[in-house]
């Protein structure tokens, strides 16, 4: 038989966000091109002289004619075509001058983030959209048995930290009590525009319509397909590749990744440190937060290593 040697491919693209953060411009494929037809975020292939973020420059100005002095890491996926392997290498971008237009005669649209899963998208790009709609910080609630102190905490986290994923964690409360409280957080986070991850079984979502489950470690590995249907969001807890990969075999659509630092929760945990952080978030095709003694001063950091964001009880819940 003969052994296909399949080219790599090394793409450099960008989610441009608007001044107003609720939309991001998206361009049609021409139909000529491979994956025509197809929206995509601009960009294209590296120079093998170039750095992700040199080419990214680059094929901004050739595509688009926009100029763009910085750009923050959003994912890498690692994506395999029938004639390629293909690395994309997506930038958050928020600042550039110029007007963006089609230089080469393409569609050039900026789209609400909500609108973004309408569009059709080449199948490598599923946790790019997946990336550009989440945030970079994903509150996990503490356990609070008093009504009113959960209220007001997450209110506050809301408000003035302007959370906008929660998970509602409630080990201690009975089936009944969980119910009630997860109806109040969505409420809650209905009126500032956040997204609620039930962390429980996917049938709760029959009781509360929240907008999907956060599955623990254990629950996930118990899995074998995806429990919730693709309009609603499938979190998972996971600590390793085993994990990870069964996350990716369930097609989560984001998952925590636990721990990095030491936390009063769990003082004894054997810690992951960044480097193994990174092996693990560089191959795990979805978003991936980091969990375990980080605060927002973390962000910055796990970004850096390919991260979504953080993830934090203690942080946001004071
Ligand atoms: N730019 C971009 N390419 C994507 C996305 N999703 C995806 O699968 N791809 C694939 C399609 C192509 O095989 C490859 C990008 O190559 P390209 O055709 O844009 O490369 P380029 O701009 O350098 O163009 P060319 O000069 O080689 O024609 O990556 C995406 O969101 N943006
Ligand atoms: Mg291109």
């Amino acid at each position: 038989m003969n052994a296909i040697v399949k080219r790599r491919v090394h793409v450099a693209a960008a989610a441009i966000i608007s001044a107003d953060k609720k939309q991001v411009l998206i361009a049609r494929r021409p139909s000529s091109f491979d994956q025509g037809g197809l929206w995509e975020f601009p960009g294209g292939k590296l120079a093998p002289y170039e750095t992700g973020l040199e080419g990214l420059k680059r094929e901004l100005h050739e595509e688009l004619g926009v100029e763009i002095s910085c750009a923050q890491p959003l994912i890498r996926v690692h994506h395999e075509y029938p004639d390629k392997r293909i690395l994309l290498d997506v930038w958050q971008v928020h600042e550039f001058a110029g007007e963006p237009f089609g230089r080469e005669g393409q569609a050039v649209r900026w789209v609400p983030m909500e609108d973004l899963a309408s569009y059709p998208f080449p199948a490598a790009n599923l946790p790019i959209l997946r990336a550009v709609m989440l945030p970079t910080e994903y509150l996990i609630t503490a356990e609070e048995d008093d009504e009113d102190v959960f209220i007001e905490r997450l209110t506050r986290a809301l408000d003035k930290d302007g959370v906008r994923l929660v998970q509602l964690r409630g080990k201690t409360l009975s089936g009944e009590e969980y119910v009630a409280r997860a109806r109040q957080a969505l409420a809650l986070c209905r009126e500032y525009g956040a997204r609620l991850l039930l962390n429980g079984e996917p049938a709760l979502l029959e009781q509360v319509d929240a907008d999907g489950i956060h599955l623990t470690s254990e629950r996930l590995m118990q899995l074998d397909q995806r429990p919730v249907p693709m309009g609603k969001w499938l979190g998972a807890s996971t600590h390793n590749a085993e994990q990870l990969d069964k996350a990716a075999a369930l097609d989560c659509d984001l998952v925590t990744l636990s721990p990095l630092a030491p936390t009063p929760s769990h003082p004894d945990a054997i810690l992951m440190g960044w480097h193994d952080f990174q092996q693990h978030v560089e191959h795990a095709g979805m978003p991936v937060f980091a969990l375990g003694g980080m605060t927002r001063f973390h962000a910055n950091r796990a970004r850096a290593v390919g991260a979504q964001g953080i993830a934090s009880i203690r942080d946001f819940w004071r």
